[in-house]
């Protein structure tokens, strides 16, 4: 195994070396910082093990130094290293996120020990995201309910009916049942319900025989052949027409399917998992979903928490998509600046994770220094808390719904802009009228530039082709 580095922030020399000389006879490569600042750049450079930091630094506390690791590397343990029998320092240290505190002058026994259970810790950390649950980030009350529901269900053989708003993690949820449960050596199959051509949809659900209608060349094999023995994820289950609701509940009756053009069926042994963003029982009250297959693929319903009722989880998610993106790039993972992360804790993600990660990955292109600061979010004001939306609304007034900056540059601050602005006096009597009024326009204007191409006006106005329909669709643009 590669040898592990060990961070240690301290502003006097000769603790670092001590704990250099220390650290390195457990096998760990060290390497050290005296400020704050200095520490920042550390972290941002690699992944250590284990961190340890000093209370008071020239330029900062220990207590910060623990709460930017906590936010932006929580793979990462950290130990504060206290003044001898400051109980009060250690307690905070503590409440702050470090795992635990060393007291000076350091006892070497208890530094082993206390390396011992990070590098464990860490470890832990490490294999706990490569597994199953470990892909279902968030510690929120919510998060650790559901975690808890899908081991459960995991076992069992129902049919699960997993309900959330979009990009809440619903196709997630469906995996980690299927891997959780003794068919994850047989396949998963996700289908896409909205996607199918209706007059496809037999054919690609049960298959078919060669001849059996015009453009069949050839046998083929349904979606339940290829799910055997496994599991069939139905997305999008609203979007199945009638006539082929009939024929799913068959299916799931008879457990046998019959390809289009067979004298015989097929016996089928696959557990139905099914999901979709509408409420399926409003539509069966509307009638344009049957209530009998309602009930069949309902037998278990699972709710998935949008992303605004479990905020804490947040700065994690935050986290695990920066360093995917920074190994995509290869570079290290983009750093969240306060200001940002805490627009990022108070907007509603109307997407959900799905919106998160592409705030991010737009962030990761615009930012400079590998820094992501507010204007590079780029969030929408009308989609965040009321406090909130007023509080950005005031710093960034005529941000919204313009045109992105070139990827390379920051956005143009809102003071620059302010400087420009003839009618800077001139508010609006409705914020949000003024506000959908700017965003419509900037969306018109990447249309009829685009000749109404919506992939090219969504890549124009730094928004992805998912982002653009969301508001497309709010301000009632056909
Ligand atoms: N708790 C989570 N931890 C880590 N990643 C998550 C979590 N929830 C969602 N994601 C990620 O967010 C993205 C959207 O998730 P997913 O496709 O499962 O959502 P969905 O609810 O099925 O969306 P839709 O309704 O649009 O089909 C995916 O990249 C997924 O990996």
């Amino acid at each position: 195994m590669s040898k592990q580095y060990a961070l240690v922030i301290d502003d006097e020399r000769d603790i670092r070396e001590l704990l250099t000389l220390t650290l390195g006879r457990m096998d760990l490569l060290v390497e050290t910082a005296a400020t704050v600042a200095e520490a920042r750049e550390r972290l941002a450079g690699r992944r250590y093990a284990l961190c340890f930091t000093d209370m008071r630094l020239p330029d900062g506390s220990g207590q910060e130094v623990i709460a930017l690791i906590a936010a932006q590397y929580p793979e990462t343990p950290v130990a504060m290293i206290t003044a001898y029998g400051n109980v009060d320092a250690a307690v905070d240290a503590l409440k702050a996120g470090a795992f635990d505190f060393v007291s000076k002058p350091v006892d070497i026994s208890v530094l082993r020990r206390l390396v011992q259970t990070a590098l464990k810790l860490s470890e832990e950390k490490r294999s706990e995201q490569t597994t199953s649950a470990g892909k279902l980030i968030g510690d929120s009350v919510p998060m650790n309910e559901l975690r808890a529901t899908i081991a459960k269900v995991a076992r069992s053989q129902a049919p699960v009916y997993i309900a959330g708003e979009s990009g809440v993690g619903k196709e997630l949820v469906a995996r980690l049942i299927h891997e959780l449960g003794p068919r994850s050596g047989a396949p998963f199959v996700p289908v896409n319900c909205g996607a199918i051509p209706s007059e496809l949809m037999e054919s690609e659900f049960f298959g078919h025989k060669k001849g059996s209608f015009t453009g069949a060349g050839a046998d083929k094999d349904g979606l339940f052949h290829a799910a055997q023995g496994g599991t069939l994820f139905l997305d999008e289950v609203a979007e199945l027409p009638m006539h082929m609701q009939v024929k799913l509940l068959r299916v799931i009756q008879e457990k046998a399917v019959r390809p289009i053009g067979a004298r015989a069926e097929i016996g089928v042994d696959v557990r139905i998992l099914s999901a979709t963003h509408k409420n399926l029982a409003r539509l069966v009250e509307l009638g344009s979903f049957r209530q009998d297959l309602f009930y069949r693929i309902n037998v278990i319903e699972l709710r998935v928490p949008p992303l605004r009722d479990r905020r804490e989880d947040i700065p994690k998610l935050a986290s695990r998509v920066l360093e995917r993106l920074g190994k995509d790039n290869g570079t290290p993972p983009a750093r969240i600046e306060p200001d940002a992360l805490k627009a990022l804790l108070s907007y509603d993600f109307p997407g959900n994770v799905r919106e998160l990660e592409n705030v991010l990955e737009r962030s990761v292109a615009l930012c400079e220094n590998n820094s992501i600061g507010l204007d590079d979010l780029r969030l929408a004001p009308r989609e965040r808390t009321a406090s909130a939306a007023a509080e950005i609304w005031a710093n960034t007034p005529t941000d919204f719904g313009a045109p992105p900056p070139p990827v390379t540059t920051r956005a143009t601050p809102p003071q620059a802009r302010d400087a420009d602005d003839d009618e800077d006096d001139d508010f609006p009597s409705d914020l949000a009228a003024a506000v959908a009024e700017t965003e419509r326009a900037a969306i018109m204007k990447a249309l009829e530039a685009t000749r109404w191409n919506r992939t090219a006006a969504a890549k124009q106005l730094g928004l992805t082709l998912r982002q653009l329909r969301y508001r497309l669709e709010k301000l009632g643009i056909e």
